[in-house]
């Protein structure tokens, strides 16, 4: 049996990534600090995923089990040793630590055998070139020798994956509820060996229109809810949207990420915007229940260059045209004060301190005097 390793027993890891898998005749060995979702893992080997429809049907998700790589190094290291297939969904800030993991795995792989297996790692995580980043964070740790052998034998291909998965409240610590929406694109050239049969996942030659159709329409739809919901005080998606006056300026958010992307990689108009209106849809799902907080989450890293806000509102300022929607959105993020979310704490103690502008331009790498961090300067103190 194909063997995988999932590092990141979540949201997404079980109620996406490992089902996908697991579907496709993969054993899943979940990799994870949360000892008591590796425990239950170890415990019952399946899981149940409900789909949030009206039908509400479920189904379970077999052959799995779990390492926890705090405590169980060795076992983390075998199980690279012999995947055919590594993949990730712990967080972009979170790939620095796994790629030590991995490092250690390969490297005790090629010194037991003098080579590695062939295999690919794909981050699943919501970000551009999420693996080419992974890659280098692992290669950090790597001797010449091994880099030499990685670089032959391991396919490092980006990927970008959309389902939406809230914070899951069941008595049993692995069920988990997704929205009936799934989509996994993979870069087809950087994968090594036969394009494998995967339902659910597709292979494409250039991932960066999808990766940035996604990331710039679901999380910056995604972004503005939370940021101006959480203003008007609402706690979920569902209701956010519900309010004509958030919808509204979603939208506005959303025609502005079109216009970027529709000129930047010459899509069909209509297309794009049956795209945009099916995603607003998946926002309105009445049957689940997905905190502002949770999508607001990190906001530093969302508020970075190459992320879901700040990305798009540079480039179209470049083009001449003042994103007013985006511009909104980032001072609204400013506000963004959640006591649980350590980046949220950050972000307000840089503002204590340095003041908002330059709080603002230090997470976006801007200067303090671009026309960006002026705008949402503006924004933030009217
Ligand atoms: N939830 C979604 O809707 C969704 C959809 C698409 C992509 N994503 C992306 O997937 C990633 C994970 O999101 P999530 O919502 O599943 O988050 P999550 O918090 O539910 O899952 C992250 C998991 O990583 C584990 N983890 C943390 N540190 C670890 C370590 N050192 N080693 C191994 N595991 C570790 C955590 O214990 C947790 O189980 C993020 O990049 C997110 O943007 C999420
Ligand atoms: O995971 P983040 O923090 O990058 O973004 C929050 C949500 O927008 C995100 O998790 C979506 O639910 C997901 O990307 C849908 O595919």
């Amino acid at each position: 049996m194909k063997k995988a390793v999932h590092f990141g027993a979540g949201n997404i890891g079980r109620g996406f990534i490992g089902a996908v898998l697991s579907k496709a005749g993969f054993e899943v060995r979940f990799v994870d600090v949360n000892d008591k979702v590796i425990q239950a893992l170890n415990d019952k080997q399946e899981y149940t995923v409900q789909i949030a429809s009206e039908e509400k049907t479920s189904f379970t998700v077999k052959g799995v089990s779990g390492i926890n790589s705090a405590q169980e190094p060795d076992k983390t290291a075998q199980a690279i040793k012999e995947a055919d297939l590594l993949t990730a969904s712990v967080g972009p800030g979170v790939l620095p630590f796994i790629a030590k993991d991995i490092a250690s795995g390969l490297t005790k792989a090629y010194e037991a055998q003098g080579s590695l297996k062939q295999m690919n790692i794909v981050a699943c995580e919501n970000m551009i070139n999420g693996t080419d980043f992974l890659r280098a964070e692992i290669e950090k740790h790597l001797d010449e020798d091994v880099k030499r052998e990685a670089a032959q034998k391991i396919g490092f291909p980006n990927s970008a994956v959309d389902r939406i998965v809230p914070i899951q409240q069941h008595e049993d610590p692995l069920t988990v509820q997704v929205e009936p929406f799934f989509e996994w694109v993979v870069e087809r050239n950087d994968w090594k060996g036969a394009i494998p049969e995967m339902e659910g996942v597709q292979f494409v030659e250039d991932l960066a229109p999808f990766i940035e159709r996604k990331l710039l329409t679901v999380n910056t739809g995604h972004a503005a809810i939370a940021y101006l919901g959480l203003e008007q005080g609402f706690e979920t998606v569902d209701q956010a949207i519900a309010d004509s006056s958030v919808k509204q300026q979603v939208e506005e958010v959303l025609s502005e990420t079109s216009e970027f992307l529709t000129k930047k990689y010459s899509l069909s108009p209509e297309e794009h915007e049956r795209y945009v209106e099916k995603i607003l849809g998946r926002f309105e799902n009445p049957y689940l229940s997905d905190d502002l907080a949770r999508v607001g989450r990190a906001p530093l890293r969302k508020l970075g260059p190459k992320e879901r806000l700040v990305y798009p509102a540079v480039s179209l300022m470049k083009d001449g045209v003042e994103p007013k929607g985006l511009i909104k959105t980032i001072a609204a993020a400013l506000y963004f004060n959640e006591e649980a979310d350590p980046e949220s704490q950050s972000l307000q103690n840089d503002i204590k301190t340095l003041g908002a502008e330059a709080a603002f331009a230090k997470a976006a790498d801007l200067s303090n005097d671009d026309p960006l961090v002026q705008a949402v300067i503006q924004e933030y103190n009217s």
